[in-house]
């Protein structure tokens, strides 16, 4: 199906030729009162997808309003039942609409079908279904404390939702990211306004839709459009009516939002960036290794905060690993979302191609050796307009050098050897980021001894991108505050409080 077929095949908020978006607040699809709108291009080919709302303060403060009163009132009588069978009555929904998500998903991002289809729409779904059965299997914890003389009081703990949380959602994964927010917190009794990324408002959009079609009261999933700083980011994150925030994005962003999150002491949940290693040992299943290595670097065109991005190789197999991921990466096909031989899709926008290409340049600048790639590669047709880039895998760069320290978000890699399990730590230890990392070894001791000793959130050994919902997630050092993921969700989305009765 082409893009512009697609455009029809979807009814979001506003119908209209052009798929604009909508705030929606209280159940409400509304352009809002600002008079300020942007364009959404297609990164595929830069043609024009729709306009998008900004909303301002009062859209803010209709939507946390909103979220407010539907806790005071129809959200909060709910049973837990009730409103676990709503949410799953959600998962079933986007399932049901599940083309529309995927034309919404692929036109915002310029992802491949493929990719999306397996990933980011089931995972949609998955998100509202996992939390709605988690929270209906709680317990909380009791004690009986013996005071002596016969005397004694009982302990008990109640979790209460945390109120109204403010979801601040980036591009790369945006309904898997998003929904991965709003699925614990609707579960757990609370109300969202969530602020999707500029560059990606369709399918916060279109949960609208769904939310009305299930029957959700009017006010527990509200989404205002807007920018960051000064905008309804900002906006929505210094407003007195939010209980908590989640975001998930890149570390320089949370410092900023921790800080307005300050401003009333409100609790933030963070998952951030990321320069995550791949470590190879000659011990590997290697065929294994450079498979689960091109995924991890090249997939959704290295927009992936858990992606690869230094790669540190055992000296014996260094020459033979970098001539396969040559091969594997020369091979990935870049073209459009529908056609299935697809493989990359162009990053999300020409600015992030800008900031992308940067970093091409500076390796180059700081010594690398090109393996392969580096440059904007030839499209035909209107996708020369796209914000294509080809993948790349760099080698030579000093451990100092910017490429290999900072994050770049893009499909790049850089590939060193080492001698020593000691030294293959060490390096990827070395980051003041502590995300994921991924360790490929046949060596079981040597998986468990090193996978020990990674200072990050998730490690995957002979793997990557495996996701059990049910584990904790999120990033040490600076790439986040807190864990979310099954019972770990909890911490965040609810208050604990102790009852204490004495008998
Ligand atoms: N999952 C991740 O770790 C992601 C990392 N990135 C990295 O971040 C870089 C910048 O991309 P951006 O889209 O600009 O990411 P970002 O982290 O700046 O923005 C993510 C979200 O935060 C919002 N935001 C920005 N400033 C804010 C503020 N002061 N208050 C409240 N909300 C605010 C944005 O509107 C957006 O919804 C990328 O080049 C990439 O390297 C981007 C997206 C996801
Ligand atoms: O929750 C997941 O399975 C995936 C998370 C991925 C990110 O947080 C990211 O790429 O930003």
């Amino acid at each position: 199906m082409s893009v512009q077929a697609l455009h029809k095949t979807m009814q979001i908020g506003l119908d209209g030729a052009r798929r604009d978006a909508a705030h929606f607040i209280n159940g409400e699809f509304t352009q809002g009162t600002t008079g300020k709108s942007w364009e959404n291009r297609s990164p595929l080919d830069n043609s024009l997808i729709g306009r998008v709302p900004e909303g301002g303060r009062a859209e803010i403060d209709a939507a946390v309003t909103a979220a407010q009163a539907a806790l005071d009132g129809p959200w909060g009588a709910l049973t837990v039942g009730q409103r676990t069978d709503l949410l799953a009555a959600v998962a079933d929904e986007i399932t049901n609409r599940f083309d529309d998500f995927l034309a919404a998903e692929c036109l915002d991002t310029g992802k491949p079908y493929g990719l999306a289809s397996h990933i980011d729409i089931p995972r949609g779904a998955a998100n509202f279904k996992m939390f709605a059965d988690t929270v209906k299997n709680i317990s909380t914890e009791t004690f009986l404390l013996e005071q002596g003389g016969g005397r004694s009081a009982l302990n008990y703990g109640l979790r209460r939702p945390k109120g109204v949380i403010a979801v601040i959602s980036p591009w790369n994964l945006p309904l898997l990211l998003m929904t991965w927010k709003v699925g614990p917190a609707l579960a757990c009794g609370n109300t969202v306004v969530v602020k999707p990324s500029e560059e990606t408002p369709l399918t916060a959009t279109l949960l609208g839709e769904v939310m009305n079609k299930v029957g959700v009261p009017r006010g527990v999933y509200n989404v205002v459009h807007g920018l960051g700083p000064q905008s309804a980011g900002e906006f929505l994150t210094q407003h007195p009516g939010v209980n908590g925030i989640t975001f998930t994005g890149e570390t320089r962003t949370g410092e900023a939002i921790m800080r307005q999150a300050a401003l009333g002491v409100r609790q933030v949940s963070f998952e951030l960036g990321g320069k995550n290693p791949a470590l190879v040992f000659a011990d590997c299943d290697l065929d294994a290794a450079v498979e689960g290595t091109l995924r991890s670097a090249f997939s959704n065109c290295g927009q992936v905060c858990l992606g690869t991005e230094r790669i540190y190789v055992e000296r014996t197999i260094f020459d033979a690993f970098v001539a396969r991921l040559k091969a594997g990466a020369e091979a990935l096909k870049l073209g459009r979302p529908e056609d299935p031989a697809t493989n990359l899709g162009p990053l999300v926008s020409q600015d992030h191609r800008d900031k992308v290409l940067s970093y091409y340049r500076l390796a180059l600048e700081e010594g690398a050796t090109l393996v392969t790639g580096g440059r904007v590669p030839d499209m035909p047709g209107e996708l020369a307009n796209g914000a294509w880039i080809a993948p790349t895998i760099w080698t030579g760069l000093k451990d100092d050098a910017r490429v290999v320290n900072e994050e770049i978000f893009g499909p790049c890699c850089h590939i060193r050897p080492f001698d020593t399990e000691e030294e293959a730590v060490r390096l990827a230890n070395s980051t003041p980021y502590g995300l994921a990392a991924a360790v490929w070894t046949q060596n079981l001791s040597r998986a468990h001894r090193v996978a020990a000793r990674m200072e990050v959130g998730i490690c995957w050994v002979n793997s990557w991108f495996l996701r059990d919902l049910r584990t904790a997630f999120g990033g040490a050092k600076q790439s986040g505050i807190g864990r979310e993921g099954g019972l770990h969700s909890l911490e965040f989305y609810t208050e604990l409080s102790n009852v204490c009765i004495q008998l």
